[in-house]
């Protein structure tokens, strides 16, 4: 803090709760908040780390900078003996996108997933060293959301026991995946199997891309980078590539076959896992994108809140201060709502991971009961949160004004780079209509003695929910959990049953299923944010230890319901779930609700323990020192190097003199 200045030292005296102990609540365990601490203090202080200027570097130094950072955590890691956990938190909060997300994150977890015991065998351990660097190689220029609709082939060869890798066409180039561009030296590759002239679906293949001695791509392969993408700075870091085989041999054994096996003479063996399991990677990192939406939102989240506290404008009495902006009525009704989703999506997030071990558990022992509903899960809370987290990130940006569009407010990055989750990993829609598959699915299935499982147990109490009434009467009643969640259920219930009926006019069921897919997509926002709603009023119901941060949780998960339910009431009263007095009671509730959060703002994001350097913020600085600083940023622009700028005396001189001119 410049001279020891807290500008927000007033705000902080205001919280109502024990700060320590919501920053224990924030990162999961006292053993999480331990290590997220220090490694991220770890990173601030090792001016290697610095992300200055990041958004005015061209796309080549920005490229090699991040090498640079990538090798330097490298090797911090292996001389501070780091864990995993650790490792990971070191990457986390370098905070730029790099190839290493993509080896960790994918290539590395497609092998654990899909490889036999000796393929893991053979090539964790390279992997793990970095003596290998994979990427995740899906995605091709024709075909991203329709898996099975890749064209890429691996033909076996029964003659020298091989597999070839092709690219048939322009459209089956590999485009997109990170790290391929300019660094990986293997991806696992994803093509479409064909033994003896018969095609056997998409599956995974290791191949090698580059060669280890000198970088250089092996014969027949076509490698580079896709180019420039959104924003200044922001994912340009990452090399997301293009890629084309042309009969690249690779050994059988390279095939990762823990789903299906090819046998020396060219049989393909079903094991008896799913083969769903092909997907098995895409189902951890949507796992992991869910968890990664709460920092996302928070990080902005902090930002608005702490400019929103520092900023004033209008109001001023007898010459005193104007109005801090965060007193605005509408500024806490923008802002309050996307605090509260922030810890909403860490709760979910949290139990996601859970709900993803266990899954994990129960297939290494070969029970497969639970992938529908990790699929469904991971699928739906993926597209909900990353969907809020990008336009939150945008509001946040509008919350903070004018200032908001300067990229030393971290904000334009922070959505530039953040922005894409929408798509990646599953485009939002494709994956809410896998969603809508399964509601439908369930909704079929009731009465035939089957019962829900899972996050769609509820609809297993189908007659109830259908007959349901609200019996709110006074605002307070909304702070009343069972009366929430009934609500909820009853909503969602109720949108499904009314697809699944109108499906059932059609012939066609496919035909149905297109023809509806947009109310599908509501019903699947309805389902999903009845998950999220209920794993925070769940999180309430654990013991949570520290003076009044129960209480401060309590206030945000109302927060969440009743915005949600302000901002759906269309569906709540379409579905005569509430009644129209219902719903305002709610609002008034709500509004309630707004102003016990107000004092508690600030400490409220500062439970996030984010590090200035993590924010990369001037607006969302720790101590509020936003004005001098932005005052001495902006001199630091490379415009503002020169009093004149290049180019006065070509094209600002001619111009101001012919003016001149033709006034006389
Ligand atoms: C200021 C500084 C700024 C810094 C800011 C920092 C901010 C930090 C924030 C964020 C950082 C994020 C970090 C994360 C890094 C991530 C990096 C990017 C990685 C991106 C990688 C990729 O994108 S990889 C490619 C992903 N591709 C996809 O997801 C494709 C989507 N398509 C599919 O999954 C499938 O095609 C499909 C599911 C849509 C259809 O498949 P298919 O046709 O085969 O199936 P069906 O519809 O017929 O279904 C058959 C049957 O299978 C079931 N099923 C489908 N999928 C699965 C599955 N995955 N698991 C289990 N089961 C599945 C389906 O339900 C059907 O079941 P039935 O019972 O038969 O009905
Ligand atoms: C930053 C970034 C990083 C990526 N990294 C990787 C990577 O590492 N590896 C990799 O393999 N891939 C990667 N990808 C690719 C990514 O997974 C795909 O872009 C994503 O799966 C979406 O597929 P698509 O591009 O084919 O979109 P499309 O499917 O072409 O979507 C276009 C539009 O069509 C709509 N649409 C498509 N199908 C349907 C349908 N059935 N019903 C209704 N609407 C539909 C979509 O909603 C969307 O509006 C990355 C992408 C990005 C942007």
């Amino acid at each position: 803090m410049e001279g020891g200045v807290d500008y927000l030292a007033d705000e902080r005296k205001k919280a109502e709760f024990d700060v320590q102990q919501m920053k224990i609540v924030w990162a999961g365990s006292h053993h999480t908040f331990e290590i997220s601490d220090r490694i991220s203090k770890l990173v601030a202080n090792d001016p290697a780390f610095s992300k200055d200027e990041r958004t005015m570097l061209p796309r080549k130094e920005l490229f090699k900078n991040t090498l640079r950072k990538a090798s330097y955590a490298w090797k911090r890691i292996n001389d501070l003996h780091l864990s995993e956990e650790e490792a990971s938190q070191l990457r986390f909060y370098v905070d730029e996108p790099a190839f290493t997300d993509l080896h960790w994150g994918m290539f590395i977890p497609a092998i654990k997933g899909q490889g036999t015991d000796e393929q893991q065998k053979k090539w964790l351990p390279l992997a793990y060293k970095m003596q290998i660097i994979g990427c995740y190689a899906q995605t091709e220029l024709g075909h991203g959301s329709n898996v099975q609709g890749l064209e890429t082939t691996a033909t076996f060869d029964p003659q020298t026991d091989e597999f070839v890798i092709h690219s048939p066409t322009l459209t089956s180039s590999k485009w997109w995946p990170g790290g391929l561009g300019k660094v990986s030296t293997h991806g696992v590759v994803y093509a479409r199997l064909i033994t003896d002239g018969q095609e056997h679906g998409i599956h995974g293949f290791i191949v090698q891309l580059r060669r280890l001695e000198d970088h250089r791509p092996l014969p027949g392969i076509i490698i580079g980078d896709i180019g420039m993408k959104f924003g200044n700075g922001a994912y340009n870091t990452m090399d997301n590539g293009v890629l084309r085989f042309d009969h690249v041999r690779i050994p059988r054994d390279q095939m990762l076959m823990r789903v299906s096996q090819v046998t020396r003479d060219g049989k393909v063996v079903q094991s008896d896992v799913p083969r769903q399991l092909v997907y098995g990677t895409m189902v951890y990192v949507r796992q992991t994108i869910v968890q990664d939406a709460s920092c996302a939102l928070s990080r902005a989240v902090c930002i608005a809140t702490r400019y929103s506290a520092v900023r004033r404008q209008f109001g001023s009495h007898n010459g005193g201060p104007e109005t801090q902006v965060i007193d605005y009525k509408t500024q806490q009704s923008r802002l309050f709502p996307l605090l509260a989703s922030a810890y909403a999506f860490r709760f979910v997030g949290e139990w996601l991971k859970w709900l993803y071990t266990d899954v994990t558990q129960r297939l290494q022992a070969n029970d497969f009961s639970t992938l529908p509903e990790a699929h469904a899960c991971t699928a739906g809370l993926k597209s909900l949160t990353t969907s809020v987290t990008a336009d939150g990130i945008e509001e946040c940006r509008k919350l903070c004004g004018g200032h908001g569009y300067l990229c030393t407010s971290g904000l334009p990055e922070l959505f530039a780079v953040y922005v894409p989750a929408c798509t990646y990993e599953g485009d939002n829609i494709v994956l809410m209509l896998q969603v809508a598959r399964i509601l439908m699915k369930t909704v079929s299935q009731l009465g035939s003695g089957k019962l829900p499982v899972g996050t769609m147990a509820y609809m297993g109490r189908i007659e109830h929910l259908l007959q349901y009434r609200c019996n709110v009467q006074k605002a307070e009643d909304w702070l009343n959990p069972a009366i929430v969640l009934e609500a909820f259920e009853a909503r969602a219930a109720r949108m499904s049953v009314s697809c699944a009926k109108k499906l059932s006019k059609f012939a066609n069921p496919e035909e149905g299923f297109a023809e509806l897919s947009a109310d599908l997509v509501e019903a699947v926002v309805a389902h999903c944010q009845l998950i999220v709603v209920s794993k925070f009023i769940e999180k309430l119901q654990q013991d949570i230890p520290g003076k009044g941060v129960k209480q401060q949780l309590k206030v945000l998960c109302g927060v969440y319901y009743l915005f949600l339910l302000h901002k759906h009431q269309g569906d709540f009263l379409a579905t005569s779930c509430v009644t129209p007095k219902q719903a305002s009671l709610a609002n008034d509730q709500l509004r309630v609700l707004y102003s016990q959060v107000r004092p508690n703002a600030i400490a409220l994001v500062d439970a996030f323990n984010y590090t200035d350097h993590f924010l990369g913020s001037i607006l969302g600085r720790y101590d509020g020192n936003v004005y001098p600083k932005l005052y001495e940023a902006a001199w630091k622009d490379p415009l503002n190097d020169s009093v004149v700028p290049d180019g006065y005396h070509q094209y600002i001189r001619p111009l101001l003199k012919q003016q001149r001119s033709a006034k006389l």
